[in-house]
């Protein structure tokens, strides 16, 4: 079963602290089923969603089905394959928010992720990032060591009871 629950913590999160998402340029990476980018197009924003491209099909028919008849925001969001450290080259440097629930758990992939938000944030971009707490040697790693040799990263939102953290990382010398 899918759990969402990093998702909707960083969905409550943009609630609760009023994040402004109007006309803002959003990407989201590794969006699975497209919820935190779906919210910010219902707020909004120009949304770009990605994934793998094996999640693309069904990330497109989440986006379709929670597509409502009216009050649609002016630009549909878009849906495009985007495997980190391999693709972030296809796509611009000029967001406002870059977004991320639950893509922090493979160590495997930290250098690439990493490759991906510098270039994604080249142009300032603030990128917020929701991730379980996974192991002691595990996700903190990356918000330790991995995201601080190019960001610079503060904790925003700690929930202890479910163990997930949201971060808010500025690349450096961009502010
Ligand atoms: C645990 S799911 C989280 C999905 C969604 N963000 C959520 O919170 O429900 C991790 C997502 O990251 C994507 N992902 C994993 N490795 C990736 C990579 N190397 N490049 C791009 N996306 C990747 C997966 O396809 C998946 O959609």
């Amino acid at each position: 079963m899918v759990s969402i629950v990093e998702a909707l913590h960083l969905c409550r999160y943009f609630e609760e602290n009023s994040l402004n998402f109007e006309g803002k340029r959003v990407i989201e990476l590794g969006a699975g089923t497209g919820i935190v980018g779906i919210l910010a197009a219902r707020l909004g924003a120009n949304v770009t969603l990605t994934d793998l491209p094996l999640a693309v099909p069904q990330l497109q028919s989440n986006l379709s089905a929670n597509m409502p008849s009216f009050g649609w925001p002016s630009v549909t969001p878009s849906v495009l394959p985007l495997s980190w450290g391999q693709d972030q080259n296809n796509f611009a440097s000029d967001w406002d928010l870059v977004l991320g629930a639950d893509i922090v758990y493979l160590a495997e992939t930290y250098p690439l992720l990493l490759d991906t938000l510098v270039h994604l944030c080249k142009g300032g971009a603030v990128a917020y990032l929701s991730s379980k707490m996974r192991g002691e040697h595990g996700t903190p790693v990356f918000y330790r060591h991995t995201l601080p040799q190019k960001f610079h990263v503060e904790l925003v939102h700690c929930d202890p009871a479910q163990n997930i953290n949201i971060y808010r990382a500025l690349l450096r010398g961009t502010q």
